[in-house]
């Protein structure tokens, strides 16, 4: 019998993508400019339920960087959280604009130190439109490249693994989590999709050598082979940082069809997310009932 709980009836939804700009070395900035771009998305006439942040909102992007801007977050699973007596301060701003905005809020993700372990993690947190910190993900594969070059970067200098799946339940689907670099190990966007989500929501930066080629192929893919909703939220370009995110946020629908993206300056994009399609993609190509266990493993078992 699975441990996974019933998703809810999937209902239509306006998602908002808020492809952050000006991400400084000043973390004061960026919460306060990443909470008026919040409000900006919940006011807008598209009325968007979900609201999503970049990977990185509040720092730099960079494994020299994390250990300066890490935040013990001290958040357990299943556990109610008092965001009141919240150590991290972008926690306190983000359950406040969640709450102050009514929305569902992806919080990109920011640097966690874990206390207990000393450990920092790439971290991702949500909340509710009460503002209720409702569930977390760390970023389970690091981002360890090394094109000759073009591009090295080493996450793993400063950063350790998450160790959990994760996905949440809202009252109109059920969205799995990811961030950046773990949109390229298919078995988890697979495992996400057989425990019922309708969309995987992943905070990402990807480049100017891996996004051309990557970005959208790799969105594009998840989204077809599980017949699901795809979405990454990147920061803006920024050419005067050390980091170059590739930025285009976008959002795929289950026939891999891109239904919105953003070009590289700040923007804030609005799709409608439509369970007609994800159910008629379902009805018309059933691979989700052709499975040949008999064959192959599955891997979600
Ligand atoms: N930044 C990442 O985690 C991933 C990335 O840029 C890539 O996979 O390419």
């Amino acid at each position: 019998m699975s441990l996974i709980s019933k998703a809810p009836i999937f209902k239509p939804f306006t998602l908002a993508l808020i492809q952050l700009g000006g991400i400084s070395a000043n973390k004061a900035d960026n919460l306060k400019h990443a909470r008026e771009k919040i409000l900006k998305a919940a006011t807008n006439p598209a009325k968007p339920q979900v609201v999503v942040l970049p990977e990185c909102f509040n720092s730099p992007y960079g494994h020299v960087h994390f250990p300066n801007y890490a935040e013990d977050i001290e958040y357990v699973p299943g556990k109610p959280y008092d965001v009141a007596q919240s150590k991290s301060e972008s926690v306190k701003m983000l359950s406040s604009a969640a709450k102050e905005a009514g929305v569902w809020l992806i919080g990109g993700s920011i640097p966690e130190r874990e206390a207990v372990s000393d450990k920092l993690y790439n971290t991702c947190t949500v909340y509710n439109p009460q503002g209720d910190l409702i569930a977390m993900h760390r970023k389970v594969h690091l981002f360890d490249i090394d094109i000759p070059g073009k591009i090295t970067f080493k996450e793993s200098e400063t950063l350790t693994g998450g160790t959990s799946l994760n996905f949440f339940d809202t009252d109109f689907a059920r969205i799995g989590l990811g961030i950046c670099y773990d949109v390229r190990f298919p078995e988890m966007a697979m495992i996400a999709a057989r425990d019922g989500c309708h969309m995987l929501i992943y905070p990402g930066a990807f480049n100017l050598t891996t996004g051309p080629l990557h970005w959208e192929l790799l969105q594009r893919g998840r989204a077809l082979d599980n017949q699901i909703y795809m979405s990454m939220c990147s920061p803006a370009r920024d050419m005067r940082s050390n980091y170059h995110a590739w930025g285009h946020s976008m959002v795929v629908d289950p026939m891999g069809k891109v239904l919105s993206e953003a070009g590289h300056d700040e923007e804030i994009t609005y799709t409608d997310i439509v369970p007609k399609v994800f159910e008629e993609t379902r009805a018309a190509i059933p691979v989700t009932k052709q499975r040949r266990f008999d064959v192959y493993p599955d891997v979600s078992a």
